[in-house]
């Protein structure tokens, strides 16, 4: 929701926040001498769950505010090469650069917008520690995350004002490293056994695989790495580990990481049936189609008789599938149709048509790279983040309750924003070779820092991810009827939304060219076509899944949405569609400028800025009439017409078309005339520039559409 219809209250709110941050800046470097104990601070938190069990059970549910303060870049630091410091020496609204602590979590956590927990020093003091992006509750639960007796060093750690005193905030959860109980760094005293003193490689496979078979997927991970790296492996052992790790990392929708152990024997004339397979599902993961062929080639000519090979058979039809649409963007639509009414939506990105190149005044944008006929597919393409928000008392229905306040960029954004961030930094987290994807659509001026740290791990700026977030997440509704329900219940938010990294380049334009459409996590870049049979609304909502990851079947949920354009595309034409309800004429350019930064300059909005005032208030008397009365409507729409200049095929009117439109409705639901329904539907659509013959009074008459006009929501509906 954009910032402009957020409750007011929220802008109050922000301001406050803001004047506390200032109060709180004034005391950088400040030793505080009033920390609460750790008796305290166990006492606090421990009431606070109770609370929040307490409404939990009352079935309240209260708004979660995420305040973003001033933006800070990751450690990139080497662990190794910090020095360590304690909570008595930590300075407020500071970044501890080249400094590193080691904590251990004294309770269990709690979940509100971060995680939070009360995490102690090895000289007894405490604080409170707040993780921020991490995965939702029915995901991961938070126990699992800061386990309570958990020790973790926190590189860099920064220091902060909190509401009920100060507190440990940690923005890029890639400064905490999670110390396993042997790690040299944990202190003899925090140590609950002696590391792998007792347990032998085979006793940790065999937790591993109890972790495994109870969907423990991480913890699996844990125990197998331990095996792993125990010293004490032979190498066939370590093989089967990286294969059970690779399951792991599937199922956890890791595709880099179980690729990686599926290729732990390098040369793969040496490796098992199973490396094989499981790589070639990483492969699928990945998009990488036409790898993962030749991974499953390789399994069926060296293993022909294996189970593996036997699966691999099966996969290889499916890879081939995803080649072809990836290659033709030829669909099996009813395949889809029928798959997003079960659950995921299998199939491969298309983008063949369409490039990115750079438009003068708007940075980059997508361009036809051949000229396209009406309704040919421009692009399909699968959501990197997809936050599904309107159902009560599902999982992500507080993401939709939750707000997103940017101290910095004096932002409000209601909704299903703070859900992405934490949902695109596990992506990145979890696929490090598919981030660039992301981070590559965002034009803005944002610095991030480096991508890898010293020694060479990954790092997720949440700064970073936020404004890519907040400028290229868009709503979209689950179903229609949903978002009409929605509608008549102010003050609910029941929108989705998503982000599509090629779609992310397409730039706004009040004249489109270009619309969108949903099956499940799908989106497709299409264009009309003539029997305007495939235009509809969105059907329904569906679980979705990657087929090989169970936790994507628990991430996502997703609607259908099918929009088409409007005209045939020459090649080298930029491709463009509408960020914000064209119709709303009032409302538009404040919005584009308050959410994207731009003032559009579209034949529309430039004709409006040459439009005297006379002739708008003129325009306006005529309109405020015709709304007012539609019965009165006919001969005033003939004399506001007459107060444009060029032809509504050229430029189109949409302040007619909505008066026209809101007129067909009326004579059609509430005082059933069809001679005014189809003289004002008439009237609408040469509004939007269309010209249509056949469209009179009298029933029977053939429809013909010479010319097309621009595409509004209310299109399919008026049609
Ligand atoms: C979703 S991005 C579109 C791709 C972007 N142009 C790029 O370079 O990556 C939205 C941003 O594009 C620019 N933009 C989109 N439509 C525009 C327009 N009609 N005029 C000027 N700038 C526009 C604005 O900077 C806006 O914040």
């Amino acid at each position: 929701m954009a910032a402009s219809s957020a409750d007011s209250r929220l802008f109050a709110f922000l301001e406050q926040q803001k004047s506390k941050l200032e109060e709180a800046r004034k005391r950088a470097g400040e030793i505080p001498r009033d920390r609460d104990s750790r008796q305290t601070l166990i006492g606090l938190h421990l009431a606070q769950d109770e609370l929040m069990k307490e409404d939990k059970a009352a079935g309240k549910q209260k708004r979660l505010f995420t305040i973003i303060g001033d933006p800070y870049l990751p450690s990139a630091a080497c662990h190794e090469k910090l020095q360590k410091i304690f909570i008595k020496d930590l300075q407020l609204e500071t970044h501890h650069r080249g400094r590193y602590m080691l904590l251990r979590c004294a309770v269990p956590p709690i979940r509100q917008n971060a995680i939070i927990s009360v995490v102690e020093d090895e000289a007894g003091d405490a604080s409170t520690f707040s993780l921020y992006q991490q995965e939702p509750e029915h995901i991961r639960p938070a126990g699992d995350i800061l386990k309570e007796n958990g020790v973790l060093l926190l590189k860099e750690p920064y220091f902060k004002v909190t509401a009920g005193g100060y507190g440990l905030r940690v923005d890029h959860p890639t400064d905490v490293m999670w110390l396993l109980d042997h790690h040299p760094k944990v202190p003899n005293a925090w140590r609950k056994s002696h590391g792998l003193i007792g347990k032998t490689v085979e006793e940790l496979k065999t937790e591993g695989n109890s972790c495994f078979l109870s969907g423990k997927y991480t913890d699996a991970n844990k125990k197998y790495s331990q095996a792993s790296n125990s010293g004490l492996i032979t190498p066939e052992e370590d093989e089967l580990i990286h294969n059970n790790r690779a399951l792991c990392h599937l199922k956890l929708g890791k595709y880099d990481a179980a690729l990686e152990d599926a290729s732990f024997i390098a040369d793969h004339k040496a490796r098992s049936d199973k490396a094989h397979y499981r790589g070639a599902l990483a492969l699928y993961g990945l998009g990488k189609f036409e790898e993962s062929i030749v991974w499953l080639n390789r399994l069926i000519e060296s293993f022909p008789e294996s189970v593996a090979a036997k699966q691999g058979r099966q996969e290889l039809e499916r890879v081939k599938l995803r080649v072809e649409e990836q290659k033709t963007g030829k669909y099996n639509w009813k395949k889809m149709y029928r798959d997003a009414k079960l659950g995921p939506v299998d199939c491969a990105t298309y983008d063949t048509p369409v490039e990115v190149r750079q438009v003068e005044g708007k940075g980059r944008g997508l361009f036809t790279n051949k000229s396209v006929k009406c309704g040919d597919l421009l692009a399909c393409e699968k959501a990197f983040s997809y936050v599904c928000a309107s159902e009560k008392g599902s999982p992500e229905s507080s993401a939709a309750f939750g707000a997103l306040i940017n101290l910095t960029t004096n932002r409000v954004k209601i909704g299903t924003d703070a859900a992405h961030i934490s949902n695109v930094y596990q992506k990145l987290l979890d696929n490090p070779s598919r981030a660039r994807l992301f981070l590559d659509s965002y034009p803005g001026t944002y610095e991030a820092g480096p991508e890898m740290t010293e020694d060479g791990v990954p790092i997720v700026d949440s700064f970073l991810i936020e404004r890519i977030v907040s400028l290229n997440a868009f709503g979209c509704p689950i179903t229609s009827k949903d978002q009409e329900l929605s509608r008549k219940q102010a003050g609910e938010i029941s929108t989705s939304s998503g982000i599509w990294p090629l779609a992310a380049y397409i730039n706004h334009s009040c004249i489109a060219n270009c619309a969108r459409t949903f099956i499940g996590d799908m989106m497709y870049l299409s264009r009309v076509d003539d029997s305007f049979n495939s235009v509809s609304t969105p059907i329904r909502q569906c679980p979705y899944a990657q087929n090989i990851s169970d936790r994507a079947i628990l991430t996502s949920r997703f609607d259908i949405q099918i929009m088409r354009a409007t005209q045939d595309i020459p090649r080298n034409t930029e491709i463009t569609w509408c960020y914000y309800d064209p119709t709303n004429r009032a409302d538009l350019q404040k919005s584009l400028f308050e959410n994207w930064g731009f003032n559009c300059t579209c034949p529309v909005c430039t004709e409006e800025g040459f439009t005297g005032e006379d002739i708008k208030s003129q325009r306006n008397k005529y309109l405020t009439i015709i709304n007012s009365t539609h019965k009165a409507g006919g001969p005033f729409f003939d004399q506001l017409n007459q107060l444009y200049g060029p032809p509504a095929k050229e430029i189109p009117r949409f302040e007619v078309f909505l008066a026209c439109y809101k007129a067909a409705m009326y004579w059609l639901l509430s005082d059933f005339n069809l001679t005014l329904v189809l003289m004002f539907s008439k009237k609408a659509l040469e509004a939007l520039g269309f010209e249509i013959e056949g469209i009179n009074e009298s029933r029977g008459g053939k429809l013909v559409v010479r010319k097309r006009g621009v595409a509004v929501p209310e299109l399919p509906r008026l049609w």
